[in-house]
């Protein structure tokens, strides 16, 4: 693609090396040794890319770089400069440069953003646009999806809506298990009373409980006053219990009692209260399983599961990418304040055949990425393809580091094996107590290899 470019500097030498360097690619070079006169030529030209000197002999780039924006030309500018301090560079970047490179200048670097300059161009002479709604259309409450798996799912969430039974949502991260909660509260007739959130995963076990029911003053060291639990703060409304699968064993009896009567205690007090709250949970884990191996209640789980909704992963509804994509931008440019309304093609396509381990949360952080990157109003498919990469490594690395839990289950495992599950024994060499090696064997549901019983 045949460019205009337009050069703004005094350094005659560098104005030369750069209109050598273009014009050998085929591009129109303008040159203009001082602010005035390249915006003089600015206006005249109209060129796609200008390359601005931040020291002029008349004043400071930047000023020529804002008055370029004012004209409301979409001229992309490239700021140069000998001084390498991070406040201008942010400066520019802020006021809109398209890239900021430092002198002496590194012809790679150049070449680089040139190139980025014509896959936008071209991008946006395919037209290749989403014919975004309206800012003020946004709807951020929506569910997106148009797959069979989804429309199946928007008529369960119609039916629980009606009704104020128990649900619980299965998916993996990122699948859009909150989502559901909230559009389940938002169309309910609870919908005016509060939507209260509690995740049972980042609260320690001792403090769970009275973080569901409250505690009374003096009720455990450090109770200094009297509180309310989130049951009572959810009132009439709906409590959204987010990875239910860790909640402590103990704890989950008493969730069972306050599912079945309405009534609890909070912690160290004597008053039954009643809380009218609907509950929704979720979870990541595979409840079922849990219930086989004891480490989620059996009576608890039929209980959640009056209304049960399975969030599919994305890579299983890849036809939802189009409409997620267009609606994640949507998103991203009002949340960032850009125009990303193009993509380069190729772009879906690359979209949909990645793996998506953190579902549709990691596509709308690979889009934000994408959009902060391209500068422009084209989401790039490098960019894309860097990014995308990037997460492949993360996660790879991810895979190869396990938990401590895992490693020491595994290490009790291969003792007790080794030693024909001779306990006492186990537990000497293992250096911890016998009851300790009895209470982890049944916590991590340890048991001898098939076909052997060892007492
Ligand atoms: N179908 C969807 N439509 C629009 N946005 C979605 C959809 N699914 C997920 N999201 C968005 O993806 C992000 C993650 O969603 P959410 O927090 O509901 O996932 P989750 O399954 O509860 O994750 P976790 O298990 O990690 O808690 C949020 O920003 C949410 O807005």
């Amino acid at each position: 693609m045949k460019l205009k470019i337009l050069l703004i500097d005094d350094e005659i030498s560098i104005l030369e090396t750069l209109e050598m360097f273009f014009t050998e690619k085929g591009h129109q070079v303008m040159k203009a040794e001082t602010g005035e006169t390249g915006f003089a030529l600015f206006r005249d030209q109209l060129p796609d890319i200008v390359i601005i000197d931040i020291h002029l002999p008349d004043g400071n780039g930047l000023e020529i770089l804002s008055r370029i924006h004012n004209e409301g030309h979409l001229a992309k500018v490239i700021m140069i400069t000998a001084y390498h301090d991070m406040a201008t560079t942010i400066e520019a970047m802020k006021s809109g440069a398209f890239d900021y490179i430092h002198k002496p200048l590194d012809v790679d670097l150049i070449e680089d953003a040139i190139q980025r300059v014509t896959s936008i161009l071209e991008a946006e002479q395919e037209e290749k646009t989403f014919g975004l709604p309206q800012s003020k259309d946004f709807n951020p409450n929506l569910i997106i999806g148009n797959s069979d798996q989804m429309r199946k799912i928007f008529k369960t969430i119609g039916l629980a809506c009606q009704k104020r039974t128990t649900v619980l949502i299965q998916g993996e991260t990122g699948t859009g298990k909150e989502v559901v909660a909230r559009a389940i509260h938002r169309n309910s007739i609870a919908a005016n009373e509060p939507f209260v959130t509690l995740d049972c995963s980042s609260v320690v076990t001792n403090l769970i409980e009275s973080e569901l029911f409250g505690h009374v003053e003096g009720a455990f060291t450090g109770a200094n006053r009297t509180q309310k639990g989130k049951i009572e703060l959810a009132g009439n409304g709906t409590l959204f219990l987010d990875e239910i699968g860790e909640l402590a064993y103990e704890v989950q009896g008493k969730l069972l009692g306050f599912l079945q009567r309405h009534e609890y205690m909070r912690v160290g007090g004597q008053e039954t209260l009643k809380s009218n709250c609907r509950i929704i949970a979720a979870t990541n884990r595979d409840l079922f399983n849990m219930v086989n191996q004891h480490e989620f209640r059996r009576d608890l789980f039929y209980r959640l599961r009056v209304v049960i909704i399975q969030l599919p992963p994305l890579r299983e509804r890849l036809s939802d990418i189009d409409d997620l994509v267009d609606y994640f931008l949507q998103k991203i440019n009002l949340r960032l304040n850009t125009e990303v309304l193009h993509f380069q093609a190729g772009v879906l396509e690359r979209l949909k055949v990645h793996q998506w381990p953190g579902n549709v949360r990691e596509l709308e952080n690979v889009l934000i990425e994408a959009v902060v990157q391209t500068r422009g109003s084209v989401l790039l498919l490098n960019d894309i393809d860097k990014i995308l990469r990037k997460y492949r490594q993360t996660e790879e690395s991810d895979s190869s580091i396990r938990s401590l839990v895992s490693i020491e289950k595994e290490h009790i495992k291969n003792t007790l094996d080794a030693l024909n599950w001779r306990r006492t024994e186990a537990a000497q060499r293992l250096e911890i107590s016998l009851p300790t090696l009895r209470s982890k064997i049944q916590k991590y549901n340890i048991k001898p290899p098939d076909g052997c019983s060892f007492h």
